[in-house]
């Protein structure tokens, strides 16, 4: 698959947020963002994943062009900012919600990705509950669970134990490997430096590759 930025700009009361950015992503590769607060890093995730429009210019996925030809990129997994879940649930239940919208992964598989990290899947403690690297391992489940072809994931690694730090690094490589394309954005330069193939830098809203 690939995703055509072309001549990006967002405005936000009055404020350009994205200035006039163009690049391509592809499949099999994984791109690093990185850039300091405020940058713009969450707000192009925002873009690429159809959840706000542009002010000027366009993104294209497949040639099919975002908020004319089709609303979102198809096959998508998405982390925007901290997840949230319904608190009253357990996580299990809420992965099951979220899977039920498109009937496509089974209880079995939602258990043992929960397993995989750590997470016991018949435990009654609720999302309430749960710590905040615990919520961001549920977050990252929900985003691979379908086996999406594009995964979008603002600061996955937030929040995670070394463990697990390891476990979604691996995932990621391996999800290279079988041909998906994948954009992070994230604070810790070593797991950008770990796993990604190609690294931006969001600079007061312009995109500088970095390598
Ligand atoms: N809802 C909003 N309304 C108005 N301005 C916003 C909104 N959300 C973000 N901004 C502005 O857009 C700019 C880019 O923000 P963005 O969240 O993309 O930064 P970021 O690089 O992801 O930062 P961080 O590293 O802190 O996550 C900032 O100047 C921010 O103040």
């Amino acid at each position: 698959m690939n995703i055509k930025v072309e001549a990006l700009s967002k405005k936000i009361n009055g404020t350009m947020v994205l200035k006039d950015i163009s690049c391509e992503f592809a499949s099999g590769n994984i791109y690093g963002i990185v850039g300091k607060n405020g940058s713009g890093k969450t707000m192009l995730l925002r873009e690429i994943a159809g959840l706000i429009r542009p002010t000027k210019g366009s993104i294209s996925v497949d040639g099919k062009m975002l908020h004319h030809d089709i609303s979102f990129p198809p096959n998508l997994g998405l982390i925007i900012e901290k997840p949230d879940f319904l608190n009253y649930l357990t996580g299990f239940e809420n992965l099951k919600m979220m899977a039920e919208i498109r009937h496509c992964v089974t209880d079995d598989k939602i258990k043992d990705l929960m397993k995989k990290f750590s997470l016991e899947p018949n435990s009654k403690q609720t999302v309430k509950k749960y710590s905040l690297g615990m919520k961001q391992k549920i977050g990252i489940i929900q985003a691979i669970m379908e086996n999406p072809d594009i995964l979008i994931l603002d600061e996955p690694f937030n929040a995670l134990d070394e463990d697990t730090v390891l476990i979604v690094r691996n995932l990621l490589l391996q999800y290279r490997k079988d041909g998906k394309l994948i954009v992070i954005t994230s604070h810790h330069r070593e797991d950008i430096d770990a796993i990604c193939n190609h690294i931006y830098c969001m600079e007061e809203g312009q995109l500088i590759a970095a390598n």
